[in-house]
Order: structure tokens, then C-alpha cells, then sequence
């Protein structure tokens, strides 16, 4: 992985992170420690040892500055910093607790505060623990498998419509048109047709204005009234004016649809309450901003690894080339799930490339845990957890020569991710927080990639990207430049 690139990514994410711990434990007060406990605390790492490790982190990155520290302190270690105790969890041996613990005692913690203005005090993070893990229901039902079906027309109409304006050949930023069609599908699957039809790029205008709430001022200081913060809560209740109107439209007509956004208008509390205009307007925007920006990274750098690595792409046309022999053009659920080969693909690629670097946990209570290395330690209530995905994706013993494009892993007689146990793969989360939007997000993902190797001959024209510096997620630097060829495969006789 590029070097700069960890850098500039990981210190912008750690350091949200750890500001916002530190600024979280000043204003609650010194972190408590159990003082019943007999086991041992983690190792810890101090500012002079973090200072000494300025050197490295400079030189190597801070990815390689983790691994260092685990190399050295085993799987669970803790960073002190100003007070702040950062406690990391490196592999899958000692993941349980922050994949599985009851919210009560491992949870998001106030982490996600700056989500609030962009979905509103009406959902997620603006809301009692109670009514959030309800309507974290309603995402899961609205994304379950089952309800997924009803959208492979919706999503290969949006593909086939987007390609078909490309011309005989030509060269395109493949990032650029990914997002894109990825944008439009949301807008028929998620929002729905009268969004979709009417007013898709108004919306994206919006949408994207509030997509801007995600930078370090904002993260950091939410609510301070700076031209971004400003941009972002005008954009908002512009969102909310639209959607609360198809909402309140579908209502009074009695009008179902079949996309997501049905489903949130259908979803009903425990206490058989229905949800509100502001709340579906809110859970759908968290939906949209959720899926778009994980897929069209994840789509892009899956193509540009395929057409890094001839093997591969060769590997993914052949498996096409028998999927159309055995069911012709059409195109369905079922099919799409012939596709493992791609599958692995895609999911190797983003094993490489994970969407979300490292996720965050806060303990409210004391735990102990059992190391790999064989060490039993207290974790003390106060803990920020850091489970860094793109450390737990890389280990040398579950992934064989990890840094290697390498899909097979995942296939039959190696199932590197399985063997290594429950959380060795852990680009879409786990537990109590697995992302509800993996089944959705394979599928789009496939369905664009079927269509672009089964319609055109395609070549990287520009170097194999590197990462994107400063931003949150992990993804593509710059353009990544193809050159398209029109073609039909040709189906095996
Ligand atoms: C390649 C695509 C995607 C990746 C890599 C991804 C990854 C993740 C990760 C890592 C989390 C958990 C964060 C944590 O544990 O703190 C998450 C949560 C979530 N994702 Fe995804 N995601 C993807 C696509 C989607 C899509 C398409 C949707 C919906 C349409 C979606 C909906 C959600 C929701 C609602 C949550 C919150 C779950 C909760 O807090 O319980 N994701 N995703």
C-alpha cells in the first residue's frame, strides 16, 4: 500500500478519532478504572514512546507504524494519548467483544455525533439508544436478501440505459462513470421513480452539499456556523421539504412502490407507531450517503485491479461466458449469484481497499479478554476500541502473501477469511453493526461489472491508482482512465 497515502488517510482518520476521545474524556470527566479487577491491563504505549515513533510514522506510514506496535506488543495494546486511552483489538482472536458486545457495554459511542446534522435529530445518532437500534431494524428488513429481488430490473434497466450512451469506443474516467451510474441506481432503488424521474441531479446537488459535512472542521465542531456547516444544513432541509412531499404523497394516496424508501414509510415501531415524514427522510438520506460513496469506490477499485491483473480479468469473462451459455442474456437474482468468481473479486478488492480503515467502539464497562499471544487483560470501562480493518484484512497468517491481488483466497479449498476465523474479513463490519447493505451493495456492483465485460473491451490507460490523501475513505486517487472497445462475448459452443 502507498506509503504517503497512509499517512495523510490514516492520520486524518486516527486523528478524528482520538480528538474526539480526548475531547469526550474531558468533558466526562477521568476515565474509571475497576478496582476489583486482578488481571492485568494491555500494554500500553505513551506519548514519549509515540514521540520516539514520530521517525517511523513519517517514514513508513501509520499502517506500517501499527503493525509495528503489534509486532511488538502482541494483539491487544493500548495508545495513552493525553490521557485518552486508545485500546487496539488486531485480529480476529480478539475481536468478539467489539464485534458482539451488548451496546450497553461496547458501543458507537458519541463518535458519529456529526451525522446528526446531516440526517436529522430525528434518527440515528440524534435519537435515545432505544429508538436507534429500532430503526437500525428498519434499515436491516428494508436491505434483507428477500426484499432485494424486486430491484435487479430497476438496477439493470439504470446500467443498460447509462452504457448504451457510450459510443463505438472511446475513453472514459471509469471512477467518474461508475459513480454515476451507481448514483442513478440509488435514485430508482432507493429513493424511488418520483425522485428518480423528476429531479435526480437537484437532489445529488443537494445531497452532495451535505456529503460535505464529512471534513475534520465539521466532524470535529458539528454544529460551529462555518460556510460548509451552513451549506450542509441549508442543503438538508431542502432534502427533507422534497422527500417529506413523496413521503406525505404516497400516504394520502394510498401509492406503494416498490423501493426502499416504501419500506421506511411502512416500517412501524415496536409500539406499532408509524415512522414520521422527518424520520423516513432521515433514515433515507443516511441510506443514500451510507451506499454510494462504499460502492463506487469498491466498483472502481475492483475494475482497475481486473484490469491490472490479466489472470483475473481473464478469469471473469470466462466465468461469463459460461453464465450466458447457461442462461442466456437475462439477468436475475439467481444469476447474479452464479457470479462467485467475480464475487471474490470484487471482495478481494476490497479486502485491499477497505471503504472503512479502522471502525471505533467505546467500553462502558470493564472486560477481560484472552490475547492470541495467551495474555488474559482488563479492558476498563472509558476505553476507545480501535478495530483497524485495514490491519485485520492484511495478517501474514491468515492471508497468505497479503499484499497479493489475489481472489482465490476466498474460493473453494482455501476460504482464507473463514479459516481465520469469524472476524478476519471485516470490510463490511460484524456483529451487532454488520453492514445491513452488503447483499445490496454486491449486487449493483456485479450487475455494472456483468454489463461492462459482457458489452465492452476495456484497458487501463492510466497507472494503477494510488489512494486518495486526506479523506475519510479509502479511495481512488485522480482518474482512472479506460479505453472501451464495443463487443459482444461470444457464448462457447
Ligand atoms: C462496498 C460497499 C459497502 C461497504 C464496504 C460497507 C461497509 C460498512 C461498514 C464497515 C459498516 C459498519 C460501521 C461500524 O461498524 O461502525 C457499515 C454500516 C452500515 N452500512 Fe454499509 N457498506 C457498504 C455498502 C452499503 C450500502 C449499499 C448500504 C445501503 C444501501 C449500506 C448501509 C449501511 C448501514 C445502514 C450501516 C449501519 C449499520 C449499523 O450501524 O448497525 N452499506 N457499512
Amino acid at each position: 500500500m502507498d506509503m504517503d497515502m497512509e499517512i495523510s488517510n490514516l492520520w486524518l482518520v486516527i486523528a478524528i478519532f482520538f480528538i474526539t476521545a480526548v475531547l469526550t474524556n474531558i468533558a466526562r470527566g477521568r476515565i474509571t478504572f475497576d478496582p476489583e479487577s486482578t488481571k492485568p491491563l494491555p500494554p500500553v504505549v505513551n506519548c514519549i514512546t509515540l514521540i520516539g515513533l514520530l521517525p517511523t510514522i513519517l517514514k513508513k506510514g501509520i499502517q506500517a507504524t501499527i503493525h509495528n506496535l503489534y509486532t511488538k506488543y502482541g494483539s491487544v495494546f493500548t495508545i495513552n494519548f493525553f490521557g485518552s486511552k486508545i485500546t487496539f483489538l488486531i485480529g480476529p482472536e480478539v475481536s468478539t467483544h467489539f464485534f458482539q458486545g451488548p451496546e450497553s457495554k461496547i458501543s458507537q459511542g458519541n463518535f458519529y455525533e456529526f451525522t446528526v446534522p446531516m440526517f436529522g435529530q430525528e434518527v440515528g445518532f440524534g435519537v435515545d439508544t432505544a429508538t436507534r437500534s429500532e430503526q437500525r431494524r428498519f434499515h436491516i428488513d428494508a436491505l434483507k436478501p428477500s426484499k432485494l429481488r424486486i430491484h435487479v430490473k430497476h438496477m439493470l434497466q439504470e446500467v443498460e440505459e447509462y452504457f448504451a450512451k457510450w459510443g463505438q469506443y472511446g475513453v472514459v474516467d471509469l471512477k467518474y462513470e461508475l459513480d454515476k451510474v451507481l448514483m442513478l441506481i440509488s435514485g430508482r432503488c432507493l429513493l424511488g421513480k418520483e425522485i428518480r424521474e423528476k429531479m435526480i441531479d437537484e437532489f445529488y446537488t443537494l445531497f452532495h452539499e451535505v456529503e460535505n459535512g464529512l471534513n475534520l472542521v465539521s466532524i470535529l465542531f458539528p454544529y460551529i456556523s462555518i460556510p460548509t456547516n451552513r451549506r450542509r444544513d441549508n442543503a438538508r432541509i431542502k432534502l427533507k421539504e422534497v422527500l417529506s412531499e413523496t413521503v406525505r404523497s404516497r400516504r394520502s394516496f394510498g401509492q406503494f412502490e416498490e423501493d426502499t424508501l416504501q419500506k421506511l414509510i411502512d416500517s412501524k415501531y415496536k409500539d406499532g407507531r408509524s415512522t414520521t415524514e422527518a424520520e423516513v427522510t432521515g433514515l433515507i438520506i443516511a441510506l443514500v450517503f451510507v451506499g454510494k460513496h462504499t460502492s463506487s469506490h469498491t466498483s472502481a477499485w475492483t475494475g482497475a485491479c481486473l484490469l491490472d491483473n490479466a489472470k483475473c480479468l481473464e478469469a471473469v469473462i470466462e466465468e461469463q461466458k459460461k453464465i450466458l451459455a447457461k442462461f442466456g442474456d437475462e439477468i436475475d437474482y439467481n444469476v447474479l449469484l452464479e457470479m462467485s468468481i467475480l464475487h471474490g473479486c470484487i471482495k478481494e478488492a476490497l479486502r485491499l481497499h477497505p471503504t472503512t480503515p479502522i471502525l471505533v467502539r467505546k467500553t462502558h464497562e470493564n472486560f477481560t479478554m484472552w490475547t492470541k499471544e495467551g495474555s488474559e487483560y482488563t479492558i476498563p470501562a472509558g476505553h476507545t476500541l480501535v478495530s483497524p480493518t485495514v490491519l485485520n484484512n492484511n495478517i501474514p497468517y491468515i492471508y497468505k502473501d497479503p499484499e497479493v491481488y489475489d481472489p482465490e483466497r476466498f474460493g473453494p479449498g482455501r476460504e482464507e477469511d473463514k479459516v481465520g476465523g469469524k472476524f478476519s474479513y471485516t470490510s463490511f463490519s460484524g456483529g451487532m453493526h454488520a453492514c445491513p447493505g452488503e447483499a445490496y451493495s454486491y449486487m449493483q456492483i456485479k450487475i455494472i461489472l456483468s454489463h461492462l465485460l459482457r458489452n465492452f473491451e476495456l484497458t487501463l490507460e492510466s497507472p494503477f491508482p494510488k489512494i486518495e490523501r486526506g479523506k475519510f475513505s479509502l479511495e481512488p486517487q485522480g482518474e482512472v482512465m479506460v479505453s472501451y472497445k464495443r463487443r459482444k462475448l461470444l457464448v462457447p459452443s
